[in-house]
C-alpha cells in the first residue's frame, strides 16, 4: 500500500528550476532512497512532501492528505530530519527531546526513546557537546519522537566517521523493522546501496532511474569486469564470440573481459573447452556508483564526502 504519492511534482526558485516533472510512489513499511548529487532537487522535493513548499504543479498525497492543506495533521504523522535541524548549542538532550515530544498529541516516551538510541548517559549534555554521531543520533529521536508512520532522514550520515555511520544505517534498519516507513536523502553511494529497498536517482530535478538498487544496476547495463592470467597462449577470439562478452584485453599473461550476465561462467567455461588453464581470477561487480556514472553521465564522487577508509 502506498503512502506516498507524488505525481508530476514541479518547483522553481526564479529562473532554476529545483524540481521537473517528479513522479514517485513510496510504499508502506519500505526505505526508499532519493540519491542524487548536491543541487540535483532532494531537499525541494521532501520540503514539498512535507508541506514546507508549495509546489508550483503536480498532486501529492501523504498517508492520504495533502500536504499543505492538511500540514497540521500530517505533522502528527510524519517525523522530519532536515539537514539543518540544528539546535541551539546550549540545549540539552533531554530537554531537546521533552521539548519535542510535546509538539505531538502522543508520542514515545523521551527516557526509553533516549535509552534505545544509546544516549540514556547524555541526557544531562548539551547538544554543543556531543560528538558527530550523538547528534545524529539525537536528531532521529527527534524525528521519531512523535511516533511517526513515516520517518524523513536528510543527509543523516554526512560528516560521520565510517563507525558512526554504520551505527547510524544500523539504527536506520531497525526502524524499519518497527513498521515505521524510512524517506532517506542521501548523496552517498554505499549508504543507498545498503539501505534503501528502492532508490530514485535525481539529477538536476528529474528522476532519471526508480527501482531497487541490483535493478538500477542491471538495467544500467554496466559492464563487470574480469580479470585472470593464463598459462598458455590461446585465440581471444573464443571470448570475443560470447554474447556476454564486451571486451577483451590481453597484455601478456594478464587477460581482462568486460561484460554483463554471468561473465564468470561464460569466460571460464569456454576456456575450459579450449583447454586453457587460468589462475587469479578476480571478478569486480559493477555497483550503485557504476550505475549512476551510466544514468548521469557523471560521477557522484565530488560530493561524496565519505572518508577513503570508508570506501569500497
Ligand atoms: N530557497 C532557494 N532559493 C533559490 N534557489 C534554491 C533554494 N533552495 C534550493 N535552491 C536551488 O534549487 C536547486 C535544488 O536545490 P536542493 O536543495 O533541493 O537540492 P539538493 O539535491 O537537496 O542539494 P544538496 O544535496 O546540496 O542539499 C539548486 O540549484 C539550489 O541552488
Amino acid at each position: 500500500m502506498a503512502v506516498i504519492e507524488v505525481e508530476g511534482l514541479r518547483k522553481r526558485y526564479g529562473s532554476t528550476v529545483a524540481v521537473d516533472n517528479v513522479s514517485l510512489t513510496v510504499e508502506r513499511g519500505e526505505i526508499f532512497g532519493i540519491l542524487g548529487p548536491n543541487g540535483a532537487g532532494k531537499t525541494t522535493t521532501i520540503e514539498c512532501l512535507i508541506g514546507l513548499r508549495t509546489p508550483d504543479a503536480g498532486r501529492i498525497s501523504v498517508l492520504g492528505l495533502d500536504p499543505r492543506r492538511d500540514r497540521n495533521r500530517l505533522r502528527q504523522l510524519v517525523g522530519v530530519q532536515l539537514q539543518q535541524g540544528m539546535l541551539p548549542e546550549k540545549l540539552r538532550v533531554g530537554e531537546a527531546v521533552k521539548l519535542y515530544r510535546s509538539f505531538y498529541s502522543e508520542g514515545a516516551d523521551p527516557d526509553r526513546l533516549l535509552a534505545d538510541l544509546g544516549l540514556d548517559g547524555k541526557r544531562r549534555s548539551a547538544f554543543g557537546d556531543l560528538s558527530g554521531g550523538q547528534q545524529q543520533r539525537l536528531a532521529i529521536a527527534l524525528a521519531l519522537v512523535g511516533k511517526p508512520l513515516i520517518a524523513v532522514l536528510d543527509e543523516l550520515t554526512t560528516g560521520l566517521d565510517p563507525r558512526a555511520r554504520r551505527d547510524t544505517w544500523q539504527l536506520i534498519e531497525e526502524i524499519r523493522e518497527s513498521g515505521v516507513t524510512v524517506l532517506l536523502v542521501t548523496h552517498l553511494m554505499e549508504e543507498a546501496e545498503r539501505l534503501c529497498d528502492r532508490i530514485a536517482v535525481i539529477d538536476r530535478g528529474r528522476i532519471v532511474a526508480l527501482d531497487t538498487p541490483a535493478g538500477l544496476i542491471t538495467h544500467a547495463s554496466v559492464d563487470q569486469q574480469l580479470t585472470f592470467r593464463v598459462a598458455q597462449p590461446f585465440d581471444h577470439a573464443v571470448l570475443a564470440a560470447l554474447p556476454e562478452v564486451t571486451g577483451v584485453v590481453v597484455d601478456g599473461a594478464e587477460v581482462m573481459v568486460s561484460g554483463t550476465g554471468n561473465l564468470l561462467y561464460a569466460v571460464t567455461s569456454a576456456l575450459i573447452d579450449v583447454g586453457v588453464v587460468v589462475t587469479e581470477t578476480r571478478l569486480r561487480q559493477a555497483q550503485l556508483d557504476d550505475a549512476f556514472l551510466a544514468l548521469t553521465g557523471r560521477a557522484l564522487s565530488p560530493a561524496d564526502d565519505s572518508t577513503p577508509e570508508d570506501k569500497r
